[in-house]
């Protein structure tokens, strides 16, 4: 077994989870309410900014040139990949740029960013690494589940076809691949680490869509 499909067992039963959150099954539907949807897309827009952050400083990290231009091209297809879906339903959902500047992002997403750019800054490389993985493979898993028994007529038949398609499955390939390579050459402490930052990286992934389906943002006093 690889070192990536031991990640995957010892977080099976949250991967069972996510994959039937209420927002993920409705998704696939087609049933999601708009208004949900609405909120995720934003509160997306969001997370991606500060994980493409994370992949720069990723790749200003990685130990070799292989890495360095996997990791940074990486960032860069983030941000023209997942805005290009974003403005398509921004659009769609008419949330305009003064709508997406006044909300800000929730403690859901603010959690998941602040502990990936905690690892990128207090973590090794080997650490964040596996703190980055849970958003390229739990994307991947789900959106192929959803493909599979996807509504045809479905509202969201642009996000299904962008994490389900094979660019996507390309780059998660390659992120795997470099995840092995990089726990093949680590230590049993690192790799032990490596477990639980991917560990907790998936259940931000749970969070982020457990909080988009209850439509949270900022508890307020
Ligand atoms: C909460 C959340 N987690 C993961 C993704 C998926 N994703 C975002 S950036 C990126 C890198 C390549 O484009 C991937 C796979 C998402 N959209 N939102």
């Amino acid at each position: 077994m690889s070192f990536t499909d031991d990640l995957w067992t010892a977080t099976a039963e949250l991967q069972q989870q996510i994959a039937e959150m209420p927002f993920n099954r409705d998704l696939a539907a087609g049933t999601l309410p708009p208004e949900t949807f609405r909120g995720y897309i934003i509160q997306d827009a969001h997370y991606l900014e500060g994980y493409a952050r994370v992949l720069a400083l990723a790749a200003a990290r990685a130990p070799d040139a292989e890495a360095i231009q996997q990791l940074a091209q990486s960032a860069g297809n983030a941000i023209a990949v997942e805005r290009g879906l974003h403005a398509h339903y921004m659009g769609l959902f008419g949330v305009s740029a003064q709508d997406y500047a006044a909300t800000g992002p929730s403690q859901a997403c603010d959690h998941y960013v602040s502990y990936l750019a905690g690892r990128a800054a207090l973590g090794d490389f080997p650490e964040l690494l596996a703190a980055i993985l849970p958003c390229f493979w739990i994307y991947h898993e789900i959106g192929q589940q959803i493909a599979t028994t996807a509504a045809p007529e479905n509202p969201y038949r642009a996000w299904i076809d962008t994490y389900a398609g094979e660019a996507f499955a390309e780059g998660v390939r390659k992120m795997l691949a470099l995840v092995n390579r990089t726990a093949g050459a680590a230590s049993p402490e690192t790799r032990a680490r490596m477990h639980a930052a991917f560990a907790r990286a998936s259940w931000h992934e749970w969070h982020f869509w457990d909080s988009a389906h209850h439509r949270r943002g900022w508890a307020q006093p």
